[in-house]
């Protein structure tokens, strides 16, 4: 039997509505039964579904629907309040433009510690470091503090070390829109070699040539609920028929 990549089991996130989680006098005073804690309302609920290794997943949806939410939720930087998440494997997460970089730290700093981080030795990180830097064209730039990159430039260096890690599960979550052209198409290639030695991908995007390109399967979710679990085609057949022709 094949173990599978990630299984989410009926999960659901609960976040707050108002920025310092007070209670409204509307709360307060409502109604005395409730599902929902006041002022709170689910991001994702009652989603479940099997990844199986080397599988492209895309996942779809509007604007505030939980993408984002959900690969946080694989990556394991955000705790579900119902259900569960198991990854098998580790998790090379491009989720957030400045996730897990550190702003004071320099360009060098910054490789060496997100690569140690998961778990590449210091040699392997010596080994590697010149590549990374050179797949991100940041050649000037290895003593230059983190925070002083361009948007561009950061998305450039994440992407060159993540896309360094050995880990099996890939997770893409939209920042590849803040590349330039040129550099779009190399990192297209990367994750075409990166799928071709057997990972698995986990790819938010609003760009329908990007999602058919990469992913065999589509994950639809509409007011944080799964909407669809199909073929990419099938998908967007759906969300287009829903919501109008998604960008290409
Ligand atoms: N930390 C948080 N605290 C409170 N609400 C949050 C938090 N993170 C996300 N949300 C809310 O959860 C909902 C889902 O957000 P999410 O970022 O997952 O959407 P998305 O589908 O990725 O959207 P987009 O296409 O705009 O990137 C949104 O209403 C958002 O405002």
């Amino acid at each position: 039997m094949t173990t599978t990549a990630i299984r989410v089991e009926n999960l659901g996130v609960n976040f707050r509505s108002n920025r310092r989680g007070r209670r409204s006098l509307k709360d307060l005073f409502g109604g005395a039964t409730r599902r929902t804690r006041p002022g709170t309302f689910w991001a994702l609920r009652g989603v479940s579904f099997d990844v199986l290794p080397g599988e492209a997943i895309g996942v779809v949806g509007r604007n505030g629907q939980g993408k984002s939410t959900l690969l946080k939720l694989v990556a394991g930087v955000l705790i579900p309040d119902e259900g569960h998440v198991s990854v098998h494997g580790g998790v090379a997460p491009l989720i957030e433009i400045t996730g897990g970089f550190v702003g004071d730290l320099t360009v060098r700093e910054n490789v060496r510690l997100t690569a140690g981080l998961h778990g590449m030795t210091k040699a392997e990180i010596a080994r590697r470091f010149d590549d990374i830097i050179a797949f991100a064209e940041l050649a000037d730039f290895v003593d230059m503090p983190y925070k002083h990159l361009s948007s561009g430039m950061k998305v450039r260096l994440a992407f060159a070390v993540v896309s360094q890690l050995d880990e099996p599960i890939l997770l893409v979550d939209e920042v590849l829109a803040v590349g330039d052209k040129a550099f779009r198409d190399k990192c297209y290639r990367r994750i075409d070699e990166m799928l071709a030695s057997g990972r698995t991908l986990f790819f938010v995007s609003h760009n329908e040539k990007d999602l058919r390109r990469f992913c065999a399967r589509g994950l639809y979710l509409d007011k944080g609920a799964l909407k669809m679990d199909a073929d990419i085609a099938t998908v967007l057949a759906a969300y287009n028929a829903d919501y109008g022709k998604a960008a290409s």
